[in-house]
Order: C-alpha cells, then structure tokens, then sequence
C-alpha cells in the first residue's frame, strides 16, 4: 500500500472505522500516510456522505499534509482517542484542468487500551511524529521525534495585518481563510493590525523577536518593504532579518507572494489565499538575498526590484485607481504606451560572468572618441536626429505615431553616432574578459558579497571592472525577485539566493509594438526577445538618470528622484517558501 524499499514504515497499526469496528491497517512513512480503507472528509463533508461507499485505500502525501489535531473525548466511547490529520491535496477543478488544494481530513480512533489516557499518549505520539513528517523534518525512526532538528524556540508567529491593502479586505480575509489553515497545522499567532504607514516598521525596530518563530504578513509588498527595513534597521538586524518572513496576498501587487506561490508550484490564480496559507503552514524558511540601495537620502533595503522607466510610471501613476486590484496596472498601461516617455541616462554595472552587449552593432563599430571613461558623462556625444530629441530634455513625452528606429528610419550609421555608449574597463567594445569568480567577489577591492562591503559614493566614479551604457532608454528594471506583480514574471529564472539581479534594459530604440511585445513577454513568463532589450544577470549596479524628473520606486516605492546603485547581499534574509525540488 504504502512501503516500498527505499520508505521504510516508521509506524503501522490496525483502527476501527465504523462503529462495528471494522479494522483497516494504517501505516506512516517518511514520505505518506497509507490507510487501507477509511472515511476520509473533503471540505468538511464525509467521503460516505459523497457517495464514495466503496471506499478505496487511501493515500495522503506528507506534502500535502499540515498538521494533526486529538480531537474532544467522545461522549460515548469515553475510553477512546481520536486523531485528525488534515491535508490539502490538489484536486481538479470540475470541467477545468486545473487544481486546486482541498482540504481532507482523515481520523483515527484509538482503541486498543481500556483508559482513555495510555489511548490518548498513543494518538500524541503518532500526532507528533505525523506533524513533524508534514514539517519536512526526515525522521527514519519514530523515536527521532523528540528531538525534533528545526523545530522553532517560541511556538508562535506574529501576523501584521494591513487593513487598508489592496481592496481593504485583508482583515477579513485573514479570518476566514487563513486562521482555519493556520488552526489545521496547530500555528499560534498574535495579531496586530497596522495603524498608520511606517507602524511595522516602527515595531519591527523594537519587538522582542525571540517571542517569535515568524513574522506574517497580510497585506502587499508593501508591508514588507516596512517589515524588513524596520529589521535592518535594529543594531542585532544579522539576527533579526533572520526572522522567517510569511507572506498572504492583501495587497494589490502581491509581488513576493506570487514568487513564493510560483517557486512552490502553487499557481496564483483566482484564490491565492489558501496556497500562500498552505505554504506558511509547512514552514520550510529558505534563505533570500536583499539588495542594498543606495540614494541621495541613504541607504534602503530592498527585496523586489529597481525600476526607472515605463513600469515604474504605470505603477505609481496608477496608484490612484488601486481599488481595482490588478485592473489598475492594465489601465495604467494603455495610458503610458499611448504617452510614451523616454529617458536619458547611465546604467553601469558588474556583470556576472561575460558581458555582451545585446545592442553591438552600433558599439562595435564606435570610434574610441566615443566612449567614454567609467563614471564621466558622455552627454556631448554627437546625436541621430531621433534620438536629440531627447537629448538633455526633461521628461519627454511622446504623442507622435511608432517613436521607434522603424519608424524614423535610423540605420546602423544613425545608430553609430546615436549616443548609446559602452564602456568597460580593458577591451571595452568587444566585451568583458570577466568571468563568474572574477566579477563575483571584487569592487575596487571590496567583497561585493560581504554583508559590510561598500560600493564607492554615489558621486565617485564606478570601478574600473564595469560596464557602462550611456543611451535613451524606455525602462531599466532590476528584478531579484520573479515576478513584478501577480500577473508580471519579468524574471523567471530568479531564485530567492541566487546572489543576482536581473538587469532588465530597454532602450529606446523599440517602438510601442515592441513594448506590447516585451510586456506579453513579462506576462507569459518568457524571455525577452527584440534587439532592444537585453537582460544582464549582475552582482551590482549605478543608475543615473539624466533627466530632470521621472519615477525611480525601489520595491514599488518611489523614492527621490537621483542617481542609485544597489548591490546584492545573498540570502541574508529568510522567507517562508517551499522548495518545489523537494516537494
Ligand atoms: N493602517 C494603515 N493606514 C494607512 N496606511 C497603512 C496602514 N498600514 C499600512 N499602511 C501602508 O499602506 C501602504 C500600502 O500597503 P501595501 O503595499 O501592503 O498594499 P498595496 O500597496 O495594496 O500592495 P502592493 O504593494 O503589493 O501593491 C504601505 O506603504 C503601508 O505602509
């Protein structure tokens, strides 16, 4: 039924399951629980009552399993014990071929001694080694679970709630579908609902961590921002941003949500609630790289991403309609491709591994005069026609038809003397010597990777091992993070630790078509394939705008308008996630 060679039993037994006891044979493995043939509920409904009669065996994986309960003595058979394990396995959506997880529950009743408290030890036991299985703990014998490795110190998570995220129904939300998960999988949880903006943050600079095993969030990112801002800000914060941080979608974006559910292999679709909840109750903290974001006004730390550009402007022009949940970031949209802004700048950045340059035909053929040494303007570079338009401009807004290179007609001379600029230290032009180990660990002699590494002023020039591009650009976006937002994957391939950012570049050059065809990339979770836009994987980055005014938000939060850079600081932070490799 359930053993096979390489998952042993750890515990069998025979139960009744009818009143004229019937017995079925029950066994617990590492990797399921294996029953012979027993009622089992779906949804809070009887398998007997949904006309399942000939009750078939039953398997539960560990996977899906989040806890186990002893229920009341029963009023009649008072020497009995009853156990409820509760599992959430995935069932198909009717006339869908989709899934959806479902709760099921199946209970044992304890037997075989005549007092109800040796039948009760007995049902603990198998509740304390069932419960500890479902948590991913690897027990090979029944007798490990006393000591239980990871098991937390507090026995309760904090859960801060945003009343007003998103559609300003988190509270509500929270009690009626996360609570009943959270009591399945035996979660104690203090709730605080937040006050005021910056209130996390403010609490998370004095909360006695330990009195916690987690931090949850009900809200957007937000709340999140806060949360770990208000950690990094305490003077244990190498301790304290350690707290395994749990997120459910109350929030209009819900961008770390929808990575947490996507690694997970939860889809986010019409009810995200129940898979981020599911998730938070397997309580797997996997560790998560923050970035370090240097501004004009200090230092922020980061989780998501950097925008300068298109998403950033839809983002925040749209925040006034964020009542419609998602539809804001699709009206957003439509109104900023049919205004479509380019901006001036300089991107430069420490790529990890080789660098090619997506855009090379112009920057192969370059003179030298062109290009420019790391950190200096190469604002008098002699301009295309097209492209001067925007040349020393403020924002520039675009209302004529394509602004593109199809449109204007500009050839790879144009290009040539257009003003996109590539510098890199040695051979700039024909691409970075640098490799993975080299790029990795040193800026101008500091460890990139070290939590206390600093990259140069904002105003000193970058390394010398950098790259730099100087050109008019339609959206920088550096991604640590998959998606952008619970319909957005610009990234992919990111992984909570993979020490990277995702520099997403678009460069002017794409006409609106283009964009479409970029931002169905986003959607579809596919990689970006037009000649304008590359993705760059880097350990850190400079972004100077050299606009006067645009959008600059740094986890969906603007913030003052000015030249950035950000490095990456690998899985300094935890987050409560599954493993899909391991599930
Ligand atoms: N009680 C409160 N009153 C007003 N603002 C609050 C309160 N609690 C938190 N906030 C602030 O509300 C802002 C928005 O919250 P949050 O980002 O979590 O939701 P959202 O913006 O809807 O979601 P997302 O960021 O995913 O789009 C945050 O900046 C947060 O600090």
């Amino acid at each position: 039924m359930v053993s096979n060679g390489t998952d042993a039993v750890l515990v069998e037994d025979t139960f009744p399951f009818n009143p004229k006891s019937d017995q079925t044979e029950v066994k617990v493995t590492v990797t399921c629980l294996g029953i012979g043939c027993i009622p089992v509920e779906v949804d809070g409904r009887s398998s007997k009552i949904l006309g399942r009669r000939s009750l078939k065996p039953v398997t539960l994986s560990m996977d899906d399993v989040v806890g186990c309960r002893i229920k009341d003595k029963d009023k009649v058979d008072i020497n009995s014990a009853r156990l409820d394990i509760v599992a959430y396995p995935h069932h198909k959506v009717f006339a869908s071929k989709r899934t959806q997880r479902r709760k099921e529950v199946v209970t044992l009743t304890f037997k075989k001694h005549d007092s109800y408290e040796e039948n009760v030890r007995m049902a603990k036991d198998w509740s304390t080694l069932i419960h500890s299985l479902a948590k991913g703990h690897g027990f090979q014998q029944a007798q490990d679970i006393t000591n239980s490795e990871g098991t937390p110190s507090s026995s309760k998570v904090l859960v801060l709630v945003n009343p007003f995220g998103g559609t300003g129904r988190a509270l509500k939300m929270f009690l009626e579908k996360v609570v009943p998960v959270f009591t399945d999988a035996n979660i104690e949880y203090e709730m605080i609902c937040t006050e005021r903006q910056g209130h996390a943050k403010e609490m998370m600079m004095t909360l006695t961590l330990t009195d916690y095993y987690g931090i949850i969030i009900v809200s957007g990112d937000g709340l999140v921002y806060e949360v770990i801002n208000g950690l990094m800000a305490r003077d244990d914060w190498k301790t304290a941003i350690k707290t395994p941080l749990g997120v459910i979608p109350g929030g209009s974006g819900n961008a770390l949500c929808s990575a947490i559910s996507h690694s997970a292999g939860e889809p986010f679709l019409s009810e995200p609630v129940l898979p981020a909840s599911f998730i938070i109750a397997k309580h797997q903290p996997l560790p998560m790289d923050l970035v370090a974001v240097d501004t004009a006004e200090g230092r922020l730390y980061s989780f998501l991403n950097v925008c300068w550009g298109i998403i950033a402007d839809i983002d925040i022009e749209s925040e006034k309609f964020r009542s419609l949940g998602m539809a804001r970031f699709t009206l957003g949209t439509i109104s900023r491709l049919l205004g479509l802004r380019r901006y001036r700048g300089r991107i430069s950045f420490l790529p990890v591994g080789e660098y090619r340059p997506k855009e090379v035909t112009a920057s192969m053929k370059r003179s030298k005069s062109e290009v420019a040494p790391p950190g200096k303007s190469t604002r008098n570079v002699k301009k295309s026609q097209s492209l001067d338009m925007t040349t020393d401009t403020q924002l520039q807004v675009d209302t004529s038809g394509e602004p593109g290179l199809d449109e204007v007609g500009m050839d790879n001379a144009a290009i040539e003397n257009s003003g996109h600029v590539v510098t890199e230290a040695g051979d700039a032009v024909n691409g970075s010597e640098t490799t993975a180990d080299d790029a990795s660990p040193h800026v101008n002699g500091c460890a990139v990777d070290s939590m206390t590494s600093e990259l140069p002023g904002l105003t000193e020039p970058v390394p010398s091992s950098w790259v730099t591009i100087e050109d008019d650009f339609v959206l920088v976006l550096a991604m640590y993070q998959t998606h952008l937002n619970s319909e957005l994957i610009p990234a992919p391939t990111c992984t909570f630790d993979d020490g990277l950012m995702h520099l997403i570049i678009v460069r002017a050059s794409i006409t609106r078509t283009r964009i479409l065809r970029v931002l169905l990339a986003f959607q579809e979770g596919r990689e970006v394939n037009d000649d304008a836009a590359e993705v760059v994987c880097v350990k850190a980055f400079r972004l100077e705008p050299l606009t006067d005014r645009g959008i600059l938000t740094v986890d969906g939060e603007t913030i003052k308008y000015g030249p950035v850079q950000a490095h990456v600081l690998p899985g300094v932070a935890r987050v409560m996630a599954l493993d899909k490799s391991q599930v």
